[in-house]
């Protein structure tokens, strides 16, 4: 249960309509003066980006940084988060700086030690989150410490697979991954997190309505004081209020 925090849940159509409301949050954020973005990357943010690229909002005085990348994953790999930014948002909407974690650095410590210096020095504003089928934020699997920054995080199986539709075979998805804790997610001022089709039904009743659960990584959100979730309606189907 949260504590008497309401969660701000919004129902919409489809992931279109999903990601026009997204856009207005980000609006919003940035019309209180937003400085820093997290951002997030799968198939889920797409649409959100896709508005944002359409819209006049002006990130060119602005920071992001990401969520997660993938371990052994050049910036220039198709497959790299790093890419995926660039293919669906920065090279149409620049930031003054976008920050994602390397995942060619050959030094391991160092890269997770570099990204949480770079949380602390610009705390974000609005968080953007997917969230896997299995509950996982960023790449926070289940039984994830709930007050962790940034580390080196082995994927689930099912993220493994999940994932697997971006690679040519399912090998070719690498099996550990840089992403911002849980405890790094949760000092953002505000969190969007969206969440769209059948598959996420069931994490999404748990994010909404479950106890929090370290084996549900999304739970911990209900913590939080500022949290807008946006679904379609496949994805909010098991939801008993709505
Ligand atoms: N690390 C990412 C998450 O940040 C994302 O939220 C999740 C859902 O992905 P999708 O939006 O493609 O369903 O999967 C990946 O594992």
């Amino acid at each position: 249960m949260n504590g008497g925090i309401i969660m701000r849940v919004i129902i919409v159509e489809d992931k279109v309509a999903g990601g026009k409301e997204a856009c207005k949050v980000f609006a919003n954020a940035l019309a209180n003066g937003a400085k820093v973005l997290g951002l997030a990357t799968g198939g889920t943010p797409e649409t959100t980006y896709q508005e944002l690229v359409a819209s006049k909002l002006d990130f060119s005085k602005l920071v992001s940084v990401n969520l997660d990348e993938y371990v052994g994953l050049g910036a220039d790999d198709p497959q790299s988060y790093n890419y995926y930014m660039k293919q669906h948002l920065f090279n149409q909407k620049p930031f003054a700086k976008s920050y994602l974690p390397n995942g060619l650095a050959e030094d391991e410590a160092a890269e997770i030690e570099r990204y949480n210096q770079i949380l602390a020095a610009n705390p974000v504003d609005l968080q953007l989150l997917g969230i896997g089928e299995n509950g996982h934020i960023g790449f926070n699997e289940p039984g994830s410490p709930l007050d962790a920054k940034t580390r080196k995080v082995a994927l689930t199986e099912s993220t493994i697979k999940a994932n697997a539709r971006y690679f040519e075979r399912e090998e070719d998805v690498p099996r550990y991954a840089y992403s911002m804790g849980i405890g790094s997610i949760m000092q953002a001022k505000e969190i969007l997190l969206e969440a769209f089709g059948a598959k996420k039904a069931q994490a999404v009743k748990a994010l909404v309505e479950g106890p929090v659960d370290a084996n549900v990584p999304a739970t911990i959100l209900q913590k939080h004081p500022n949290v807008t979730v946006i679904v379609d309606k496949q994805a909010a189907a098991l939801l008993t209020k709505k």
